[in-house]
């Protein structure tokens, strides 16, 4: 994990903010650096998205005003970082608990920059274990459902994410087919969000200052 890169692909994707834009805001270390160049900027954009609580404290703290996605409509630009990128700009997210604010911005928004460091690329999905939120009373039919698909469920024991809901962290699965998997999951009740982003991946990807 390099720090430097972090900062240099937050730094970096401020290139693609316009003048008076609504900015999609991810969560995340990265994400914070991101925040803090956008800081400068905060008298040309109108205001912020927020992916979680974490992120809306940040953006406040620095005097950036968060809008509510339902009063914006659809966004141009979400920046957000990953845990993992594949060489098709399929994620892994949600190592943070932030997994289904973040899916459906990326979803409301026309353009994902996703901003890692190098650690983070991979030429196949999985190393990372794939987080997946859950309804709390849900999660031993989803453990069940994940150890039939040959995964290994592990229960984020202690974390709520900011909707009040479970994380299960899937070790042991190399995820060949992303967009397979993740509308699979998808099907299973109790299921909030799958931590894949492969139906709908980055559509820019910064490695530290470099675009892939
Ligand atoms: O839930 C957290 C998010 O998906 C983050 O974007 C992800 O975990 C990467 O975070 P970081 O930039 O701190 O490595």
């Amino acid at each position: 994990m390099s720090t430097n890169e972090k900062r240099q692909a937050g730094e970096a994707a401020i290139r693609y903010v316009e003048d008076g834009a609504i900015v999609g805001v991810g969560t995340g270390s990265t994400v914070a650096y991101f925040i803090d160049a956008l800081a400068d900027l905060k008298d040309r954009i109108q205001g912020a998205v927020s992916s979680s609580e974490q992120s809306t404290a940040h953006l406040k703290r620095v005097g950036i005003p968060v809008l509510d996605l339902n009063a914006t409509g659809k966004l141009t630009l979400y920046v957000d970082g990953a845990d993992e990128c594949d060489p098709h700009k399929h994620l892994i997210k949600g190592g943070g608990a932030a997994l289904t604010r973040e899916k459906v911005i990326a979803e409301a928004s026309d353009q994902f920059v996703c901003i890692i460091d190098s650690s983070k690329l991979v030429n196949l999905l999985g190393k990372f274990p794939l987080p997946i939120e859950v309804i709390p009373m849900a999660r031993s039919l989803v453990g069940r459902e994940i150890v039939k698909r040959g995964g290994n469920p592990v229960w984020r024991d202690g974390v709520v994410t900011d909707n009040g809901n479970w994380v299960i962290d899937v070790h042991g699965w190399q995820i060949a087919d992303p967009v397979g998997l993740e509308n699979d999951l998808n099907q299973i009740p109790g299921i909030v969000t799958v931590g894949l982003f492969a139906r709908r991946p980055a559509n820019v990807v910064l490695v530290g200052d470099k675009v892939l």
